[in-house]
């Protein structure tokens, strides 16, 4: 499923007009009709007789201009409905202005906010279509946009937006102040990208994208190229199978082999849970690589994996071991994951600087944890030589921050942005995380997952991530398909966790890797 930008869709929109000539008003009567479908769908959920009363609150433009069609649409199946027009609706202009001469001579009953006439009387209503503004709307809602906003979420009425709910940055997913709290959104033709991030995927409720009549390919000639990451997305766009079938004749050799250099002393169990995680994506062998005086305590604890120490002169951590240690145990592994657990140290980022020289550049590498603190700690890292092979870099928002040079929020703010341009700027394939993590790989191609709850904001959930995209690049999958194959995985695994407990509360890292 394609996310595009406000720009993208006004482009495809214009094409679909202009170049195919599809009238743009049988585009609006196919948006408003979609829009009324799903409310009386809503309505059909209420209990008999409880959602006939609706109350659409239309803008100036032509997200207005779909709300109108929707009323009427409501009306003709039977709804008792009122259009509030937020502006006076003579200064309309273009399909809007039409939809409201079809209203007004179909006898629709119809209000200005703030005009002659009484206040709006919410109690009266059982349902709210928000018309207000769509993609054309800039900055925070103004005047009786605004005011009109506010009223509808303090109403506690349910809510249904049309394409996005009013006041969302349909780009970033910011919402503004104030922003419409929808129980249901229908987006037409396409999602919009704000849909698909936080704090506009609340504002949203369930996202509804319905067809209204612009061929999807226009998407593809329009250069859209951010997804929901899906089983489908998967499957069609990546040529990934979650469900990855085995061939009967195959043993382990044939599945790869993983290094996963993680853990110290006071965290081994990042290494434990990476590594496990690693064999649980069907890779065929892990090597799990700890500082030297950690294998006797560790010896015999994870039996499916062989260990090896790197000499760390008694220390338990990885300052004191040699990058070219671990470089030579890497040497012909078919993925090395490296940074869950293993700290951070004066000097560090010249460490991972020559491990990430030694090594073999074609094995494909996922960064995490601490060896990004590292990667942020080197000035110079976009002079590092490129590494032919995948580089997969799992950032939380904080990493992110400090990869990118920029404070937390401004990462949050725009997480797509941020994302995309990190992994374009620097050849990697950049996984950042949080609720809706975002995969974007080197070529400017984005990912927005929808598997995952907030029980899996809990420790080790990272790690076990790392060592899940480790395996799969074992398994000769591209940096791309290994990173949105494990980002969706581990979020499906979480979810069948989480059903598992009483509450997602009470998830721990280990469940997600149990699940797998
Ligand atoms: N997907 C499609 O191809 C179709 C989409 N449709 C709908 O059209 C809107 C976008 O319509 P547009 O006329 O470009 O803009 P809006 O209705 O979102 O905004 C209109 C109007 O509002 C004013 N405005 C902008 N920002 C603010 C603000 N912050 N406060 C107050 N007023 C604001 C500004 O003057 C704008 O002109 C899309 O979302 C779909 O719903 C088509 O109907 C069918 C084809
Ligand atoms: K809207």
């Amino acid at each position: 499923m394609y996310l595009v930008s406000s720009t993208e869709m006004r482009e495809i929109d214009r094409a679909a007009i202009e170049r195919i000539g599809i009238p743009a008003v049988a585009l609006m009567e196919n948006a408003g009709r979609a829009v009324a479908e799903e409310a009386i769908r809503l309505a059909e959920s209420a209990p008999a007789g409880a959602m006939k009363r609706w109350l659409v609150l239309a803008g100036k433009g032509n997200n207005g201009g779909d709300g109108v069609v929707a009323a009427r649409h409501l009306a003709e199946a039977g709804f008792a409905v009122v259009i509030v027009y937020a502006v006076d609706p003579a200064g309309f202009a273009g399909e809007a202005a039409l939809q409201r001469d079809i209203a007004a001579r179909l006898g629709l009953p119809s209000a200005v906010y703030g005009g002659e006439g009484p206040a709006v009387d919410w109690s009266r209503f059982d349902g709210v279509i928000d018309a207000l503004l769509g993609t054309g709307s800039r900055g925070a809602p103004q005047g009786p946009y605004a005011a009109l906003i506010r009223e509808a979420n303090a109403s506690g009425l349910p809510i249904v937006a049309v394409d996005i709910p009013s006041g969302l940055d349909a780009d970033t997913g910011e919402t503004r102040d104030p922003c419409i709290r929808a129980s249901r959104t229908v987006a037409l033709a396409f999602a919009k990208r704000g849909l698909a991030q936080h704090p506009g995927a609340d504002a949203a409720g369930d996202v509804v994208v319905r067809p209204i009549g612009i061929p999807e390919r226009l998407a593809e000639e329009h250069g859209v190229r951010t997804f929901a990451l899906d089983e489908r997305t998967l499957r069609e766009r990546l040529g990934v199978d979650p469900a990855r079938a085995r061939a009967a004749d195959t043993h382990k050799g044939t599945y790869g082999h993983a290094l996963v250099a993680a853990g110290s002393r006071p965290m081994s169990g990042a290494g434990l849970l990476s590594a496990r995680a690693a064999l649980r994506g069907g890779c065929g062998l892990v090597t799990w690589a700890v500082p030297e005086s950690l294998v006797a305590p560790l010896a015999g604890r994870f039996p499916e994996a062989m260990l090896a120490g790197v000499p760390d002169g008694g220390s338990g951590g990885w300052s004191a071991a040699a990058p070219g240690d671990v470089a030579r145990l890497a040497a012909g592994k078919d993925a090395l994951v490296l940074g869950p657990g293993i700290g951070r140290w004066d000097g560090g980022a010249a460490w991972l600087r020559e491990l990430w020289t030694r090594a073999d550049g074609r094995v494909p590498l996922v960064l995490d944890a601490d060896a990004l603190n590292l990667v942020a700690d080197a000035p110079d890292f976009a002079a590092w030589p490129r590494r032919p092979g995948a580089a997969v870099f799992t950032p939380h928002p904080g990493e992110m921050a400090r990869l990118a040079g920029v404070a937390v929020p401004e990462v949050q703010r725009d997480r797509i942005g941020v994302a995309r341009s990190y992994a374009v700027r620097h050849g990697v394939t950049l996984v950042l995380k949080g609720a809706r993590t975002v995969v974007a790989d080197p070529s400017g191609r984005v990912y927005v997952n929808g598997s995952g709850n907030a029980g899996m904001a809990t420790a080790g959930s990272g790690d076990v991530l790392a060592g899940l995209i480790g395996g799969l690049l074992a398994q000769r999958l591209t940096g791309e398909q290994a990173a949105a194959l494990g980002v969706w995985l581990h979020g499906a695994a979480g979810d069948r966790a989480a059903a598992r407990r009483p509450s997602p509360a009470s998830l721990i890292a280990g469940d997600i890797v149990d699940e797998l």
